[in-house]
């Protein structure tokens, strides 16, 4: 297990009256334990599938030889989606530099673009940018009725056209989507299938922001040349507790949900997660989807918040000590002490720092993490700290499944559904009417 956690600094007994007490910690474990029997009998009978993906094997073969196409000679790789259909390929692609300030500009063939947001300037400049001959397209939705995803589609195969390329689609594009149900349109398969595009079906029983572990995430994973079996394997780590029947306390997604139902029972409404890792900043923005879609409903759940550190201690940190005290803050960190440049002691000095000297970067970031944690805890903001040592496939795979298992025995302790998002329909069937409208 390469995730540590701790939620000492949580409890009012260490931190003092803001923080939570041990009778509100104990009260949520009894609850998330009920959810955990709730949640063995998924696994039992296989009403989850998600719980069963950590074990798959079975279609790592198919990903990696769609993998393979989308790679082969592409400059370029582009994933069209929105929500869940991108942001866990996004956070496993950041291993390989995706979207990381600064480095994200030097990676290697092929480059991944992820077109999720939908911007017209951001599109268009993109496509007249893209060498249209050598990049490959993949589009990826559940439903295949999502608007964004649809028209970004659209766009793509216009531009092909427009290129003089559109005789080929099906060599350029890959699709990703749930079978046809009957009697259930599929504009996504309307649109690509005519042209011969070929389909990887997206796990009808797994919803967009669980699928990470499928071929949504791992596909995008393996055209990067990143080892889905070990994002797989990392995935199992984290579930292993629940397989061997471990009590709540000792189960670290179990305990974190617990924490996370006791911080709302007092008040905390706001859930804020600060990762100390360029390479984690995406992370935080797949859980602000998981958490904000699975247990906001009958006018319950938390407000996540995605902080990175440590360029946020000079940005929000101020609000996080001062401001209001309704806030559980997770500091996620990686092992980054002695890594990156030593500073040079001359310059040190010179810098009137003399304490720089001979250390590194990792040196100041591993302090900061910590000093952060601390520094909640001395103002008596509830703080539970992650750590994992090395940031790669596997552990990047458990840190992933401990968040879904969090969210999903969150909400069962909470009482909501935290597999559907029925307020979202709203703003979506009002945007068709207004652009039909003109
Ligand atoms: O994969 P789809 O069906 O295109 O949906 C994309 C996203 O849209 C949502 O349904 C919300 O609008 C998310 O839950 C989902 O991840």
């Amino acid at each position: 297990m390469a995730l540590q956690q701790s939620i000492d600094l949580a409890l009012d007994a260490n931190i003092g009256g803001g923080g939570l007490a041990q009778a509100a910690l104990d009260d949520a474990l009894g609850l998330v334990g009920e959810a955990m029997k709730r949640l063995a009998e998924d696994d039992a009978s296989g009403r989850l599938p998600l719980l069963h993906m950590p074990r798959t094997t079975d279609d790592l073969a198919s990903i990696r030889e769609a993998a393979a196409f989308l790679r082969d000679d592409a400059t370029d790789v582009v994933v069209l989606g929105v929500g869940g259909s991108s942001l866990g390929g996004q956070t496993l692609a950041q291993l390989k530099d995706y979207a990381v300030p600064g480095t994200g500009r030097f990676t290697e063939s092929p480059r991944i673009h992820f077109l999720d947001n939908l911007d017209p300037i951001t599109f268009d400049r993109v496509l007249h940018k893209l060498p249209l001959s050598s990049t490959k397209f993949v589009a990826i939705s559940k439903s295949g009725g999502t608007g964004e995803t649809l028209m970004q589609t659209i766009a793509v195969l216009t531009a092909l056209e427009k290129a003089g390329l559109r005789a080929h689609p099906k060599d350029v594009f890959l699709g990703v989507s749930e079978p046809r149900k009957d009697g259930v349109k599929n504009a996504l398969r309307d649109l690509l299938e005519p042209e011969g595009v070929r389909f990887l079906d997206h796990h009808p029983g797994i919803g967009g922001r669980y699928s990470v572990l499928t071929n949504v995430g791992l596909l995008p994973a393996a055209a990067l040349g990143l080892d889905i079996e070990a994002i797989r394997r990392g995935a199992a780590d984290a579930y292993e507790p629940f397989r061997n029947g471990a009590a709540a306390k000792d189960a670290p997604a179990a305990l974190g949900a617990a924490l996370n139902v006791a911080a709302a029972k007092a008040g905390k409404g706001i859930a804020v997660t600060m990762a100390y890792a360029d390479r984690l900043e995406r992370f935080t923005r797949w859980w602000v989807q998981l958490w904000a879609e699975s247990v906001g409903k009958d006018g319950k759940g938390t407000q996540p918040v995605a902080a990175i550190g440590p360029v946020d201690q000079h940005s929000q940190q101020q609000l996080y000590l001062a401001g209001p005290n309704d806030k559980l803050f997770t500091v996620l960190t990686t092992g980054v002490a002695g890594k990156g440049p030593v500073m040079n002691e001359a310059l040190a000095k010179r810098a009137g720092q003399a304490a720089f000297a001979g250390k590194t970067i990792g040196d100041l970031v591993a302090a900061q993490g910590r000093a952060m944690a601390d520094t909640f805890a001395k103002n008596s903001r509830p703080t539970r700290q992650i750590h994992v040592e090395t940031l790669d496939e596997r552990a990047l795979g458990e840190l992933l499944m401990h968040f879904m298992l969090e969210t999903i025995l969150a909400g069962y302790a909470m009482g909501v559904d935290p597999f559907d998002q029925p307020a979202v329909e709203e703003a979506k069937i009002l945007a068709k009417e207004y652009l039909a409208q003109g």
